[in-house]
């Protein structure tokens, strides 16, 4: 048969040995499976293959070859002896499989011989190979190899598999550029002698004892590795191929890792480039699922807090709170101050507190952790217990908690609250954490960034001041990224940076920032201007303070006093209202769980407010003061011709910042406002054109719809339009009561 083929056939050969006898047959196409057991062929009659000089692929495979190939399959000897491997000079492909030989290699190397298969077969040892120069894959499986040698020279091997041997250690595979390999099924108990094995992509490493995956970290192209059936106990075991970051796909099936608690997510974690774990792909969801649980952002973890407060906070009588915004435009103003720990936010918060002791109290925050040296209690923080401060979590009190070096720190509403009932703005300092905290709140900040630009400079100051270990000296010095990637990521995230390096400098800076704020520096100038201009001058047309008509800065929009303002700049603080509503237009719609959340809260506060829920209602006008604010000549502030008590007694802050805007009716639209039109029709009636209905100017006879008690002193709430000075008794001890400060303040323009 093979006579009649051409000599110059460069097909494939495939020789297989029916029982009795080895044949020969050529094809061009078909494989050896296909073919060989439908067409019975004479015996072979190996001198044949001299004449296949442009023979490319022989396979060889299911014969009974046995022992030596070179002895036994005469024709490896003719190959070898005469050289018939110059015949076949395009022999690229080997395959010798399912055989009984047990050398290896003996015969002279087909210069172009690119592909061997011997596995199945009893070869026992490799040698040098130095002579297979085109050699590229290489397939020893299921042989009786105890270590792979020989192979240094083959510059072109990509694919080596030695699976089922007998290896006990890898070795001698340095600088090959193997991108395949697999040694599955042998006696391997670590990973060794890949550090130089740069290409490699796939490694098949299983059913082996093998415990760590240390030896892979060096592979930095690998995609694939395949470790199922091992011993790997640890998840803490992936830290070694962490760094890989083309690794894609993972088995770890039947090791005992699998047992750990959370395998699956901690792997998905630390390996977050994988898309297969365990022959199974990562779903997208399972990725965010991990990292919101190992690696949470910190709006996660700040809308978790939020949740668990707001649930709690719910959970007790709903009541209107002195620091309740009397509508979205008009948030209790608060000024926040960030930065890492130490930068000096603490001290400038307190200073300013000083210096501005009239606008600002300190809003003091819960902390477990216990006081330095020189800390006191109610004034630096509320220091408390563990579980104090959990109690306080589970009375609803906090608007804010967060961990920080394994302290909680929280601000409760009460805080504020005490703030607001004594007309005082609150000034805060908290770690990034807290900001987002507060950004889920109701109360709308403005936020002061604090950072150190001087590294060295921060260290020194944090060393020198002997309270922080050398950790959290660490950990705070790592935390200035993160407050600068986060400015920079988010605009607009902090209304203002400052650099700290220099306390001074940075506190002028401040001052200057608050002065803005409080519209301080234009009254200033004004009152400079009108004292150059026309010194006698004290007070404008309307007879009263020359700032009656300034913008408030804390004012919203719906503000009378604002709306006197023709054109306000974006760097105005009135132009925030105006910002939070782009803002919420631009917010991913509610769902409709939200909205029915909203919609419940709403109900409640409405309830309280037209008191239909008696206890709630009691709870909400319960302070008695406040029917003393409502006097006429608090309103009549309003009034160019009314008393001049208002004015006067506001006296420096009669037009400042914390002036609050007397459209009561700003607080009641969000809620109902045809519930509360009817309530509160006749005071905006008042507030619009200064008279009631009836043609008289507001007097207390004519403010029927207060009588009732209408507020209880909350400045929010309150339709005075200062908020009365803080006494100085109490700028340095905790707020007394409602009740104690009536009697503090006697000289007060209630
Ligand atoms: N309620 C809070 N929410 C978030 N962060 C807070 C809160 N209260 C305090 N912090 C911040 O927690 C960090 C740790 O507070 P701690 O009082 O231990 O710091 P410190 O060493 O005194 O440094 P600093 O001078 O910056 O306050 C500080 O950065 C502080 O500003």
């Amino acid at each position: 048969m093979a006579e009649t083929a051409s000599r110059q056939f460069s097909g494939r050969l495939l020789i297989r040995c029916q029982p009795g006898s080895l044949t020969a047959e050529a094809s061009n196409c078909m494989g050896p499976r296909e073919r060989g057991d439908k067409e019975s062929h004479g015996p072979l009659d190996i001198s044949v293959l001299y004449n296949y000089v442009h023979l490319k692929r022989l396979e060889l495979p299911y014969n009974n070859i046995k022992a030596d190939m070179k002895y036994v399959f005469p024709l490896f000897n003719k190959l070898q002896d005469l050289s018939c491997i110059s015949h076949m000079p395009y022999l690229v492909l080997l395959d010798a499989s399912h055989n009984e030989i047990s050398t290896f290699f003996e015969f002279e190397p087909p210069k172009n011989l690119q592909e061997v298969n011997l596995a199945h077969n009893c070869i026992a040892e490799m040698k040098d190979l130095a002579g297979y120069a085109s050699l590229c894959k290489l397939n020893l499986d299921y042989n009786k190899l105890s270590e792979v040698t020989g192979l240094q020279q083959c510059c072109r091997l990509t694919h080596l598999s030695v699976a089922h041997n007998r290896i006990s250690r890898i070795r001698s595979l340095d600088g090959l550029p193997l991108t395949h390999l697999c040694l599955r099924g042998n006696q391997l108990e670590r990973i060794e002698g890949l550090e130089n094995v740069k290409c490699l992509q796939v490694l098949d490493l299983s059913l082996n004892y093998i415990t760590s995956l240390t030896g892979l970290q060096n592979l930095h192209i690998l995609c694939s590795v395949d470790l199922e059936k091992n011993q790997i106990n640890e998840i803490e075991e992936c830290k070694h191929i962490h760094e890989l970051s083309l690794l894609r796909d993972l088995n770890l099936l039947e090791n005992p890792v699998q047992n750990q608690p959370d395998y699956r997510l901690a792997v998905i974690f630390l390996l977050q480039h994988l898309t297969v774990l365990d022959r199974e792909e990562i779903a997208a969801e399972e990725k965010v699922v991990t990292v919101n649980k190992y690696d949470p952002s910190l709006d996660l973890v700040a809308a978790r807090d939020h949740m668990t407060q707001l649930v709690h906070q719910l959970m007790q009588p709903q009541i209107l709170y002195d620091s309740t915004p009397i509508s979205a435009d008009s948030p209790y103003p608060v000024i926040v101050l960030t930065g890492p720990q130490g930068c000096g936010k603490r001290e400038l918060a307190h200073r300013l507190c000083q210096d501005f002791s009239e606008y600002f109290g300190y809003g003091i925050c819960h902390t477990t952790r216990r006081p330095y040296c020189g800390e006191k209690d109610g004034i630096d923080y509320h220091f408390v217990s563990e579980e104090d401060f959990q109690r306080t979590i589970y009375m609803g009190k906090f608007i804010q908690s967060m961990r920080y070096g394994g302290h909680r720190f929280g601000l409760t509403r009460d805080v504020i609250d005490d703030l607001a009932r004594e007309g005082l703005a609150c000034c805060l300092h908290m770690e990034l954490e807290g900001i987002f905290g507060l950004k889920k709140s109701y109360l709308e900040p403005r936020y002061i960034l604090l950072i150190p630009a001087q590294v060295e400079k921060y260290i020194g100051q944090l060393k020198s001041c002997g309270l922080y270990t050398p950790a959290q000296i660490d950990v705070a010095v790592s935390r200035i990224d993160l407050y600068a990637s986060t400015n920079k990521q988010q605009m607009g995230f902090f209304d203002d940076v400052i650099h700290c390096d220099d306390l001074e400098e940075a506190y002028q800076t401040l001052q200057h920032i608050v002065k803005d704020f409080l519209l301080l520096d234009e009254e200033e100038e004004e009152e400079d201007d009108n004292n150059s201009s026309n010194p006698s001058l004290e007070s404008t047309s309307t007879g009263n303070d020359p700032e009656e008509k300034r913008p408030s800065p804390l004012l919203g929009s719906g503000s009378l006093i604002s709306d006197s303002v023709s054109a306000v700049k974006p760097s105005d603080s009135s132009y925030r209202p105006y910002l939070t509503k782009i803002h919420t237009d631009l917010s991913p719609e509610k769902y409709s769980a939200e909205l029915a959340s909203v919609k419940r809260r709403e109900q409640l506060v409405r309830e309280a407010i037209v008191g239909r829920s008696p206890g709630v209602y009691s709870q909400l006008f319960k302070s008695p003061t406040q029917t003393a604010q409502l006097s006429p000549s608090s309103l009549d502030n309003q009034d160019p011709g009314g008393s001049q008590e208002m004015s006067s007694s506001s006296d420096s802050r009669a037009s400042s910042a914390l002036s609050f805007p007397i459209s009561t009716g700003a607080l009641v639209e969000p809620l109902d406002m045809p519930v509360m039109e009817h309530t509160l029709g006749t005071v905006k009636d008042h507030t619009a054109s200064g008279q009631t209905s009836d043609g008289l100017h507001p007097t207390a006879d004519h403010l029927p719809v207060i009588e009732s008690p209408p507020s209880d002193g909350r400045p929010l709430f309150n339709i005075k339009l200062v908020l009365p000075p803080i006494p100085d008794r109490r700028k340095t001890s905790a707020a007394p009561s409602s009740s104690e400060s009536l009697k503090l303040s006697p000289s007060q323009p209630l």
